[in-house]
């Protein structure tokens, strides 16, 4: 329980009714979910408007509410407080609520279209290694100091943004590592939280369902900049395009690494092979277990955020050398028979290219590259057909399967896909719904010391149809089948 009137601290208000004096269970925004003598807050969302549900939420118990337009009937004892904007309410409230916790340790978010987690979870790992108690918010998982936490987004709502980080605070940690989505800034999840520092990994086509523009995506991961404070590091890729972008407004201390353009940090790839990289990092020559060139680039913000946190570099160096990066990043398994099996959470056109590239890479010699791919349903439609054609230039064969089709027909995304495939290339593709049987036809075609690679799902443990989720793993089914052929 807390005062209502500390949980208001710092929060402007257009109008209110009521004293602020009684004190509160819980705060929340989802009138399913309203317990007695709760703070409701109604936010309009992309559904539907939360405002709606003002009436609901009193009758269940709610004794104070916080919205921007008060409801035409108001009836019982209940405060209001009328706000610009419920979203950002949202978040001041939920931070005051659990006592501003992301003040009390060192929190430093990640943000850009691909990289957030293996930059989060690495930089969890190594301040783990490097012997402190720290947190952890990620798309496969959130952790407090060792404690797993299941993740049901990337950045979590403000209430349990804030409820986990008082976790952390409370089991002593110094430090917590987050992925901060672009949907997270512009919903104002992270409103009201304190940040050490803010690192940005790069940005390509993703979710132009949602943010509609490249430039307003872009504008998205901008935002998360441009509320730092002064005393925050402001981390940023010098080589992509839009790196720079991200520091044009901000007032914190501006940094940058790269391995092309100058930089503050710099990085030089000598070998990228199977077992691994060897960088000289900031004049040092160290070899990771991580592969691919964007791997070198997330080691390389991982190490210039753990730089700009004062560690010590060569026990930085030592400490991420012997680190593996996040489940289902470029997770591999051989079979009996010499065929590789790569499990990824490639979903993006630029993430597809990456993988792929680095397959080529990497290989010895010829082998073939036969690649099961599928595209998200309610998603983004625009990448299905890019997705597809990077699949198809940078393979011998392509497999076009599902991949969490939601509520759209699994055959139609899959025709989306193929719209994107160069007719000479046609030959080389096949369509198959199921993707457990996709997965079986492309070991199935692979010949010894061939390279199949399973995009899209990497960690995830489900496929969404219609609704349901059923249990599926790619690297399970992948190693089901690699059992069968001993
Ligand atoms: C599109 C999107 O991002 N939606 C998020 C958003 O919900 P919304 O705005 O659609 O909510 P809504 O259904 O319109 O409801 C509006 C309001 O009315 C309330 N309501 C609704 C119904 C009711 O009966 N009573 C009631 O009070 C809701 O609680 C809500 O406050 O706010 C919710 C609370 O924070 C999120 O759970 C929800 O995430 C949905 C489930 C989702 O799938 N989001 C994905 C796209 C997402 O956020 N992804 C990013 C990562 C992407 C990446 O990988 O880069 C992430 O950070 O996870
Ligand atoms: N720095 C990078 N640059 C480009 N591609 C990358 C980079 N790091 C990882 N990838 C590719 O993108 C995929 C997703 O990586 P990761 O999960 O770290 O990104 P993310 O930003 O957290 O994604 P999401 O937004 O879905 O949470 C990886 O499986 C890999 O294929
Ligand atoms: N977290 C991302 C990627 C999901 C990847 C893919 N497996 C899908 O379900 O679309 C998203 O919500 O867009
Ligand atoms: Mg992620």
């Amino acid at each position: 329980m807390k005062y209502l009137s500390d949980i208001l601290d710092g929060l402007a208000f257009t109008e209110l009714q009521g004293s602020a004096d009684m004190e509160i269970s819980a705060i929340v925004f989802d009138s399913r979910k309203v317990e007695p003598n709760c703070l409701f807050v109604a936010v309009k969302g992309t559904q539907v408007d939360g405002h709606d549900y003002i009436e609901q939420a009193i009758s269940m118990g709610a004794v104070a509410v916080i919205c921007e337009e008060l409801p035409a009937h108001v009836t019982g004892e209940v405060d209001f407080f009328m706000v610009a904007d419920s979203s950002i309410a949202l978040g001041i409230v939920a931070a005051n609520f659990y006592d501003n916790p992301s003040s009390k340790l060192k929190l430093v978010g990640v943000t850009g279209t691909n990289g957030k987690t293996t930059i989060a979870t690495l930089l969890y790992k190594l301040f783990y290694d490097l012997g402190y108690k720290c947190g952890l918010l990620s798309t496969v998982e959130n952790q407090i100091n060792g404690q797993v936490v299941t993740a049901t987004h990337t950045t979590p709502d403000p209430v349990v943004l804030n409820m986990l980080l008082a976790e952390m605070v409370e089991k002593g940690c110094d430090y917590c590592f987050m992925e901060v989505s672009s949907h997270a800034v512009v919903q104002h999840r992270i409103e009201g939280l304190k940040f050490t520092g803010a690192i940005f990994s790069n940005l390509t086509h993703d979710h132009l369902d949602y943010h509609k523009t490249f430039d307003s995506y872009r504008d998205a991961k901008k935002a998360f900049f441009d509320y730092l404070p002064k005393n925050a590091f402001a981390l940023t890729n010098a080589d992509d395009k839009n790196g720079m972008v991200m520091l044009q407004n901000t007032i914190a201390h501006k940094k940058s690494y790269g391995m092309k353009n100058m930089a503050d940090y710099r990085a030089k790839i000598i070998e990228n092979q199977f077992s691994g990289l060897f960088l000289n990092i900031d004049g040092e020559e160290v070899w990771f277990k991580l592969v691919g060139t964007f791997n070198a680039y997330n080691l390389l913000a991982v190490y210039s955020a753990a730089m700009l946190l004062e560690q010590d570099k060569a026990k930085v160096l030592v400490s991420l050398s012997k680190l593996t990066g996040a489940r289902g990043r470029f997770d591999y398994v051989i079979a009996a028979n010499g065929t590789i099996g790569i499990v990824d959470y490639a979903h993006s056109p630029d993430a597809v290219q990456n993988i792929l590239s680095t397959v080529h890479d990497v290989r010895k010699g010829k082998e073939k590259v036969i690649t099961v791919l599928g595209c998200g349903g309610d998603r983004d439609k625009t990448k299905r057909p890019i997705m597809a054609r990077v699949a198809c230039e940078w393979s011998d064969k392509v497999i076009f399967t599902s991949d969490n089709p939601r509520s759209e027909d699994p055959a139609q995304i899959i025709k989306d896909m193929e719209e994107g495939v160069d007719p000479a290339f046609k030959r080389h593709t096949m369509s198959i719904v199921d993707r457990r049987e996709a997965i079986k036809v492309a070991v199935n075609l692979a010949q010894p010391g061939d390279i199949v690679v399973i995009a899209g799902k990497g960690h995830e443990k489900y496929q969404e149809i219609k609704g349901v989720r059923t249990h599926f793993d790619d690297k399970e089914e992948l190693m089901a089948i690699f059992d069968q052929m001993k």
